[in-house]
């Protein structure tokens, strides 16, 4: 029995993140290597040694990786099961391969019948949902309780790669993501007037658990948007009836300016700075990511704003490198002064060629 962690990404993005899994892996002194194939959507680490690849699974967060969407302690690749009848071998495979880790505990958190995000599996998910009925049948048939929330059990996931192929895995819910797939299915709200808005809408439910968002986001505080226009962003503010100094030369849709909550000024956002401190800025300018983290560290430095949201655009090859270099930058400029921060860094669903970056000064 192997077990490895599996790492769901944004199709394209596997080198990115497997060079992120394994620059967290060699931090911890765990021998091993990454499997990444473009275009899969996923990669796996596989362990020299099989305890180091489960207290890795135990210490990691989601939110410790930027090019995560999903992380499990999964099985190895599971072939040729038979065309009829795949609930029995699998739940024997579960039972081989975890019984160990769920410690003769009969509690499990849900269980995803689950494909990989990627134009290959489109076709796969179809037959997942048809599957999910059968298969919570034969864990309950076996004993299994499913969606007891109280017992902090942990989650099966079962990833279809076609119907003959799968990975069987765990996560312990409070660490990995919520989502099926590890995606956010957000409505799009038709008042607003871009799709971006998604983006920050993602980044708020992926940095702001809800309490904070109540807390942080309410009625009488003052943002800055830079580079707002049409006003996907500042729309996600003006509905929770937050003050916007919108920042851009192109125009801002006007339902959005008649609200009374939009002050649109036609302005360098790389030179504007606000008569006083306000509670967020965000910023969505396509620029060089060292130039919007030189911008953001200024800001931060002089305490212009309490809490930042701001996209990275990456059309290089090296992505990761980049971020890395970018979010070292603003976390040095912050040491030097003294500064405490939070910082965390994702690439959202939401997110093509970018990453988000939420800044929180203390
Ligand atoms: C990706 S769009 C922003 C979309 C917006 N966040 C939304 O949700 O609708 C980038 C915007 O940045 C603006 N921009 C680029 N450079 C700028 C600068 N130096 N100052 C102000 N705006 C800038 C562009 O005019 C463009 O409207």
């Amino acid at each position: 029995m192997t077990l490895s962690l599996l790492f769901y990404c944004r199709s394209g993005f596997e080198n990115d993140c497997a060079s992120e899994v394994m620059e967290y892996v060699s931090g911890k002194g765990v021998e091993g290597f990454v499997k990444a194939k473009p275009h899969t959507a996923h990669v796996v680490f596989q362990g020299h040694n099989p305890d180091d690849v489960i207290s890795l699974w135990n210490d990691l967060q989601l939110s410790d990786l930027i090019f995560v969407r999903q992380i499990l302690l999964c099985s190895s690749l599971y072939q040729d099961l038979p065309e009829k009848n795949r609930t029995v071998p699998l739940f024997k495979a579960f039972e081989e391969n975890f019984s160990g880790i769920l410690n003769g505990k009969k509690y499990l958190d849900d269980l995803f019948i689950e494909a990989l995000d990627a134009d290959e599996y489109k076709e796969v998910l179809t037959f997942c949902k048809k599957f999910t009925s059968p298969m919570l049948s034969e864990l309950k048939k076996n004993g299994y309780i499913i969606g007891d929330k109280n017992q902090r059990a942990l989650r099966l996931h079962i990833l279809f790669l076609n119907g003959q192929s799968c990975y069987i895995g765990l996560c312990a819910p409070k660490k990995a993501s919520l989502w099926f797939m590890g995606i956010p299915r957000l409505k799009f709200p038709s008042e607003a007037p871009s799709r971006s808005t998604l983006k920050l809408e993602e980044a708020f439910l992926t940095f702001l658990n809800e309490s904070e968002r109540e807390e942080r986001l309410k009625t009488g505080m003052t943002a800055v948007d830079l580079g707002a226009s049409p006003g996907g962003w500042t729309y996600q503010f003006v509905r929770r009836d937050i003050y916007v100094i919108a920042i851009d030369n192109g125009e801002m849709a006007s339902p959005l300016v008649k609200t009374g909550l939009v002050e649109h000024l036609k302005e360098d956002g790389f030179k504007y700075r606000p008569y006083k401190p306000v509670d967020w800025l965000v910023c969505d300018m396509v620029e060089r990511p060292s130039r919007i983290a030189k911008l953001i560290a200024e800001w931060a430095v002089r305490k212009m704003a309490r809490e930042f949201i701001f996209n990275l655009k990456l059309p290089m090859k090296k992505k990761h490198a980049e971020v890395k270099e970018c979010l070292n930058f603003i976390t040095e400029e912050l040491n030097c002064e003294g500064i405490t921060f939070q910082l965390k860094c994702k690439h959202l669903y939401h997110d093509r060629d970018e990453v988000t970056v939420w800044l929180r000064l203390k």
